[in-house]
C-alpha cells in the first residue's frame, strides 16, 4: 500500500462534503475515483495533497502519517498531483518543457546563474521520459503546436520528472476526443506499471479498460469499492448514475 487514508472527512461551514472515506492505493495498480457530480471526488483529493485540510480522519503516504503535513513537502514525499508542477511552457519545444521539470530535483532550478550548458546533462534523462510517453517525434515541437492531447502527455511526463510514487490525475480525459483518449489511456496504464496511479475520470469505458480497482463516492460517502465489473453491477451505484436500477 502506497496510499490510504481512513475515515476522511471535510466539513464546509457546517456542510459535510467528505465523511468517513477510506482508500487504500497500491503500487503498480491504477485507482478511480468516480461519481457524480458533486460527489466529493475533488475535495477528497484536495484532502489528499493537503491543499485542504481535513476535519476527520488520517492519511498515510509510505508508512508516514502526512495528516499535519504542508502540500510543497507532500510533493516532495512522492505524491504528486498533475497540475500541481506541470507548468508547460507554451513557447519551448517539448525537450526543454521537459528539461525543466528535471531541474527540480535537481536543485538546478535555483541555480539561475549556472550556464545553460550545464543542463545538458538532463538530456539523456529528458530523451528517456519523452520516448517513455511516445513523444520523441516531437521533441523539438513547441508545446504551444502540440494537439490538445498530446498536450495532456507533455504535462504527465513534466510530472514524471518528479519520479513520483503516487500520481494524482484529475480527469486526464477531459475535454479529448477518441483518438486522444486511447493514447493517453494507454500512456497512464503504461506509468502505472511502476507507480500508483489515483484517478478522478468521468469517462467509464476508460475507467472500465484501465483501472484496477474503483472506488465510487456519492454525497461524500463511499457507495461503493471493488473492479470495475462488481462497482458496475451494484445497483445503488446504477441507481446514483442512472437514477435507476434497470
Ligand atoms: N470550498 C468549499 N466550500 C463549500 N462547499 C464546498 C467547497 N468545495 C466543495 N464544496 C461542496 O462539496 C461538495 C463536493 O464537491 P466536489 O467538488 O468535491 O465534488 P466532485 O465530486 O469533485 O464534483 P464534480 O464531478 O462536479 O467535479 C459539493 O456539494 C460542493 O458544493
Amino acid at each position: 500500500m502506497v496510499l490510504s487514508a481512513r475515515g476522511l472527512g471535510k466539513d464546509f461551514a457546517g456542510f459535510t462534503a467528505v465523511n468517513g472515506v477510506d482508500l487504500d492505493v497500491e503500487h503498480a495498480r491504477i485507482h478511480a475515483l468516480i461519481g457524480p457530480n458533486g460527489a466529493g471526488k475533488t475535495t477528497v483529493f484536495n484532502l489528499l495533497t493537503k491543499f485542504l485540510q481535513p476535519t476527520r480522519g488520517r492519511i498515510m503516504l509510505l508508512d508516514q502519517d502526512i495528516t499535519k503535513v504542508k502540500p510543497d513537502k507532500i510533493a516532495r514525499m512522492g505524491l504528486v498531483r498533475s497540475f500541481q508542477i506541470s507548468a508547460v511552457f507554451p513557447h519551448l519545444t517539448v525537450l526543454e518543457n521537459v528539461r525543466i521539470a528535471l531541474q527540480r530535483p535537481n536543485k538546478l532550478a535555483t541555480q539561475f546563474w549556472l550556464p545553460l550548458s550545464s543542463l545538458d546533462k538532463l538530456n539523456p534523462r529528458a530523451e528517456e521520459l519523452i520516448a517513455d510517453l511516445g513523444l520523441s517525434q516531437y521533441r523539438d515541437t513547441r508545446a504551444t503546436d502540440l494537439s490538445y492531447g498530446r498536450k495532456r502527455v507533455l504535462e504527465i511526463a513534466t510530472t514524471l520528472a518528479l519520479d513520483p510514487k503516487v500520481l494524482l490525475l484529475d480527469e486526464p480525459m477531459a475535454g479529448m476526443g477518441g483518438e486522444d483518449v486511447a493514447t493517453v489511456a494507454s500512456i497512464i496504464a503504461d506509468v502505472a506499471k511502476t507507480r500508483a496511479v489515483l484517478m478522478v475520470e468521468h469517462n467509464l469505458s476508460v475507467v472500465a479498460d484501465i483501472a484496477h480497482h474503483v472506488t465510487v463516492l456519492q454525497r461524500g460517502e463511499i457507495l461503493a469499492s471493488g473492479d470495475y465489473e462488481t462497482v458496475s453491477q451494484n445497483p445503488q451505484v446504477r441507481t446514483a448514475y442512472m437514477g435507476t436500477e434497470d
